[in-house]
């Protein structure tokens, strides 16, 4: 254990480096750099408009984000992003968008088998992989509803569940050092109780592993859970580190424009309130 946390620490899963990014003539950010180590959960906040998703768009080589970078370059696994083949890609890193839809009206089973369609294994265990994240994330009575029919929760939890299904070399148990999770506000639709479904299932994950860097509005939801967060403002990263460091009246202050409360919370640390 401690010699794999040993190689975590030094893989670099994510590397960027002084990232410039503009949507047309607007700078959103500028000199931006930062490093992703195997195993870590890492929270973006930042107020609404100032370049969280068109970061994450960039740092998944979306086709459509690549002119916002104007400036820098972007590692994974200390490769430059433009040196990978789209399917190389997709074994190493997945993302789940702010808004993902289905034009087709898939069933749920089908969407999931969909996503391991680069995976090379024998049916059973293709169905006792997909049967497992279905299973850790309460999607097995839903495997044959069609994805339009779902509700906005329902499907955020398959759109999280594909995402994973295209990493996971056999199952959630294994060791998913080296890969990444590109996750925008993924239980923005969701309930309480899936909230913490998900959270929990994403800090075991991470804890195996898997770098996951997740955009989020929740706050509190979110610090319990992640290692590190980054708070974007003024067109840069104004904190970066753990929660409990970063969260500081003066920090949200500069983040969100506005007074907000601190608490500390006995086992969550810090909580945020209006
Ligand atoms: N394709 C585009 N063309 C022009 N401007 C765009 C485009 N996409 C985004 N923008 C603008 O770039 C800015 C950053 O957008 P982005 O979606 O990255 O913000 P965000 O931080 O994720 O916001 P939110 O918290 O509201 O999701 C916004 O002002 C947005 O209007």
């Amino acid at each position: 254990m401690a010699n794999s946390n040993l190689d975590r620490q030094s893989t670099n899963v994510l590397q960027v480096e002084n990232a410039k990014v503009k949507r047309g003539e607007r700078l959103l950010l500028a000199n931006i750099n930062f490093t992703v180590k195997a195993g870590e959960f890492i929270a973006i906040a930042g107020e609404n408009g100032c370049g969280k998703s068109t970061l994450l768009s960039i740092l998944c080589a979306a086709d459509t984000a690549q002119s916002a970078l104007v400036h820098g370059e972007i590692c994974i696994q200390n490769v430059p992003l433009k040196h990978y083949k789209v399917q190389q890609l997709a074994t190493i890193r997945a993302v789940m968008c702010q808004h993902q839809s289905s034009p087709f009206g898939f069933f749920v089973d089908e969407i999931l088998t969909l996503a391991r369609h680069a995976v090379i294994e024998p049916s059973h265990l293709r169905h006792a992989c997909i049967a497992g994240v279905s299973e850790a994330l309460d999607l097995r009575h839903l495997l044959h509803r069609n994805i339009q029919t779902l509700s906005g929760g329902e499907r955020q939890r398959v759109y999280l569940a594909k995402a994973l299904l295209q990493l996971i070399p056999s199952s959630l148990e294994d060791d998913l050092s080296g890969k990444l999770l590109l996750l925008d506000e993924p239980t923005s639709a969701l309930d309480l109780r899936h909230q913490k479904l998900v959270m929990a299932l994403l800090a075991k994950l991470s804890q195996g592993g898997l770098s996951i860097i997740c955009i989020s509005h929740d706050i509190n939801l979110i610090t319990p859970y992640c290692t590190r967060m980054l708070v974007l403002a003024n067109q840069g990263v104004i904190a970066d580190g753990a929660p409990n460091q970063v969260l500081t009246h003066g920090v949200l202050k500069q983040c969100y424009q506005t007074d907000l409360h601190l608490l500390k919370h006995p086992e969550h640390g810090v909580f945020v309130t209006h």
